[in-house]
């Protein structure tokens, strides 16, 4: 997942004539989304006082369209100008305030109502979410790129922009931290159509999905992006609501994805990856290992005397040592090397691309490390040990691999335990 360059936005600003309302957003927003500091104020005037004194802090302003000191709709122009993305609130919405309201440029409108508070709580979590994802614009049109551009950033997604299908091909080779791409089908060279199958070569429609655009109203384009692999299809001439609800949806079931992917790959107690993710990876990277020469060692480390620790503290606190064990290996191993809880106190990490002495004095301060650790619980801190076997790799497969470093692990455990043997 992409990095923030930036301070997080961490403040909603509610501008509303309603007290009632506004206390009730204001609280919904604060129990809700945690992470965000919420102002609630019923006037123009102390709006725009708080867009001064928090500039560039505000996530999004939340207003109705009346206000005692402003004309209609006025405090979400002040919004825009201010460079904050405005959300609407109204207590009805005919077409014309409708339009009102969407010529404004907010990112969207809800009704005062109990469905309406639950929507905006969405929305604020999903712009919350949105800072974290990198979309890629593809489109030969500068004019159109920059438009589309500026419609994602008000909903607070990152975006970086291609002009062919070639560039846009190489940034996905070189990043792995695009989450969506938004594909113009007709461009120079390399057609939307080739760009989409070599997406697909690389990475599967849940892992990155693409949604192909056409300023053509030609029937048949839709289909034939869809076919070649595009996970969904607009005409440009979409309106505003259309493009966020087609870009939200798909991001909400990436999101989803993602979501399923992780549980299904981590241990739920101590976070790390479980043996489902640890063997088709370890088969990766030895394979990796062969073809570029690089060198690897496979290390096992079970927890001492760790059954002592159930029977004498509970097995709430056997919990914990696992917890404090697996957050001092996820500090010491490097996040390019393989960890993985294979299953009870049983851990086991592969290094690439380090010498034997690295190996040993990486493992060596884990070791100590995990020593001098409390493991705090209710009564008392306690503290464990952990021994380790290690392996370097010369040739072997996994599963040698393994067994050696095993064989390593019960020396160190025959020896006295608290101790690091290499095969
Ligand atoms: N609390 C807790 N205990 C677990 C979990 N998984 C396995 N265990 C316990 O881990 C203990 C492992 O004990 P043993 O394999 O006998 O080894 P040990 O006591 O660590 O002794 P040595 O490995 O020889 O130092 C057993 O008591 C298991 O019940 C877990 O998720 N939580």
């Amino acid at each position: 997942m992409p990095r923030l360059n930036r301070a997080p936005r961490s403040r909603i600003l509610v501008v509303d004539n309603s007290m009632f309302f506004r206390d009730v957003l204001a609280e919904t927003l604060r129990t809700q989304v945690k992470a965000l500091a919420i102002d609630s104020v019923k006037s123009r005037q102390e709006a725009c006082q708080l867009l001064q004194e928090h500039k560039g802090h505000y996530l999004a302003v939340i207003s109705g369209l009346m206000l005692e000191d402003a004309a209609e709709c006025e405090m979400l122009a002040i919004a825009l100008e201010e460079q904050v993305p405005a959300i609407a609130l109204t207590s009805s919405l005919d077409a014309e305030t409708r339009q009102k309201v969407m010529d404004k440029d907010v990112i969207d409108y809800f009704f005062k109502d109990q469905d309406g508070l639950q929507d905006v709580v969405s929305l604020v979590t999903r712009l919350l979410r949105n800072e974290q994802h990198k979309i890629l614009v593809v489109d030969d049109s500068p004019t159109y790129c920059t438009y589309l551009k500026v419609l994602l950033q008000r909903q607070h997604y990152q975006v970086i922009s291609a002009f062919t299908g070639e560039e846009a091909v190489d940034m996905l080779s070189r990043s792995n931290d695009i989450s969506l791409v938004l594909l113009d089908y007709q461009l120079p060279g390399m057609s939307g159509y080739d760009v989409i199958r070599r997406i697909r070569k690389q990475f599967t429609s849940a892992q990155l999905p693409v949604i192909g655009v056409s300023g053509q109203m030609d029937q048949q384009i839709p289909a034939q992006i869809l076919k070649c692999g595009a996970n969904d299809f607009m005409y440009k001439g979409f309106t505003v609501e259309e493009f966020y609800s087609r870009i939200n949806n798909m991001m909400d079931l990436l999101i989803s994805v993602r979501e399923l992917q992780d549980a299904a790959y981590k241990d739920f107690l101590t976070g790390l990856h479980n043996r489902q993710y640890f063997y088709p990876h370890a088969n990766t990277l030895i394979k990796q290992s062969d073809e570029e020469h690089i060198s690897m060692g496979l290390a096992m480390m079970d927890i001492d005397h760790f059954k002592n620790v159930n029977d004498t503290y509970g097995h709430n606190a056997g919990d914990e040592a696992l917890k404090v064990v697996a957050d001092q290996l996820k500090e010491h191993i490097r996040s390019e090397d393989l960890l993985a809880r294979l299953g009870g106190e049983e851990f086991c990490v592969i290094f690439s691309d380090m010498t034997p002495d690295q190996m040993r004095q990486r493992l060596e301060t884990i070791r100590q490390s995990i020593e001098n650790t409390d493991i705090p619980l209710s009564e008392q801190n306690i503290s464990v040990t952990i021994s380790m076997g290690l392996c370097i790799r010369q040739s072997e497969d996994l599963e040698t691999l393994m067994e050696n470093a095993d064989q390593a692990l019960y020396q160190a455990k025959a020896s006295g335990r608290n101790q690091l043997v290499q095969h």
